[in-house]
């Protein structure tokens, strides 16, 4: 019932309990760039002196409605590896508020930062980082939808975090499957390409693919098969993708694993999460 008073749980917000930001407490700086149902600026939260993300979601991109009802519970979702979302502004056009990593998209991170990430510990520190979020959301049955190096940033000294989980649900239908072909097939396990069916095992398959991201830093999955040639790759090859240049057998392992056909015999992001720490040479 919405009509029983609850006593508002200690939110993400700015403290003070509320969830909703006024545009004027927010002085913007420069753009940080144009998704493909937002646009995201840097700005300053002026009550508190804080540098945060404004993310303005493109009219007609997302169903707002929905979206500002979900805001209050991804509020709730609070861990160090997943992007905070400290409140919304409900008028329209709607602005979220989260946190600001200033290395921006893992992905571009990867790309631009590849001699000095080369080496392994870090990459496997960042699959690591990634699975802590996602061993979170699995905890509290909440699905990413669309995990993928470009929807993981990264912060100072190599943090990196996990953004826009569960955002996927609220893109206006035929967005994703439009004529522009930007659904994510290249991240999809064969249930979601076959049925749409997602699950937490689905965002497993995605994490394998993730982890093949961040390994060949940065490379597009398949970079030899446009989209539809994917599907057919994907169903009917074990593993879909080859294995990386240097990576240790242990971790190559774990990122097939995520590649089980039948999602069952997929791990959990609980089960990753221990191996994966057993085989960081620092220990966790
Ligand atoms: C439905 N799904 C899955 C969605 C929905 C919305 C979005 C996404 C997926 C993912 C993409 N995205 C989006 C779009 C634009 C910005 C952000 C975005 C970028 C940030 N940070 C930075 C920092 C620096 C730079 C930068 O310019 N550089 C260049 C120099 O070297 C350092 C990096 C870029 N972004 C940031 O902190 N947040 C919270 C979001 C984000 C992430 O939020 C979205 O807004």
């Amino acid at each position: 019932p919405t009509n029983t008073v609850t006593t508002q749980p200690p939110t993400a917000g700015f403290g003070h309990g509320m969830h909703e930001i006024d545009h004027k407490d927010l002085e913007f700086c420069e753009d940080l760039g144009a998704g493909q149902f937002a646009t995201v600026k840097k700005a300053v939260y002026i009550p508190r002196n804080q540098e945060v993300a404004v993310k303005m979601l493109k009219p007609g991109a997302m169903s707002e409605d929905k979206f500002i009802a979900e805001a209050i519970i991804m509020q709730q979702l609070q861990h160090k590896n997943l992007v905070q979302l400290y409140g919304v502004c409900t008028t329209r056009p709607i602005y979220l508020i989260t946190e600001f990593m200033k290395n921006g998209s893992l992905r571009q991170y990867l790309r631009n930062n590849d001699k000095k990430l080369m080496h392994g510990p870090v990459r496997l520190d960042m699959c690591i980082q990634v699975c802590s979020g996602m061993v979170y959301l699995e905890s509290k049955q909440y699905l990413h939808r669309d995990l993928a190096a470009r929807n993981c940033l990264v912060g100072e000294n190599n943090q990196v975090k996990v953004g826009d989980f569960g955002l996927a649900r609220f893109v206006e239908e035929g967005v994703y499957n439009s004529s522009k072909g930007s659904f994510p097939v290249r991240w999809a396990a064969p249930e979601v390409l076959n049925f749409l069916q997602f699950s937490i095992k689905s965002d497993v398959w995605a994490f394998g693919v993730l982890m093949w991201e961040v390994y060949t830093l940065g490379k597009l999955p398949y970079f030899t098969l446009k989209n539809t040639d994917v599907i057919e790759h994907v169903k009917r090859t074990q593993p879909p993708l080859h294995r990386p240049d240097k990576i240790n057998t242990d971790v190559y392992n774990i990122m097939k694993s995520c590649w089980e056909k039948n999602l069952d015999d997929r791990p959990s992001f609980k089960g990753m999460f221990e191996k994966l720490k057993e085989l960081h040479p620092r220990g966790y």
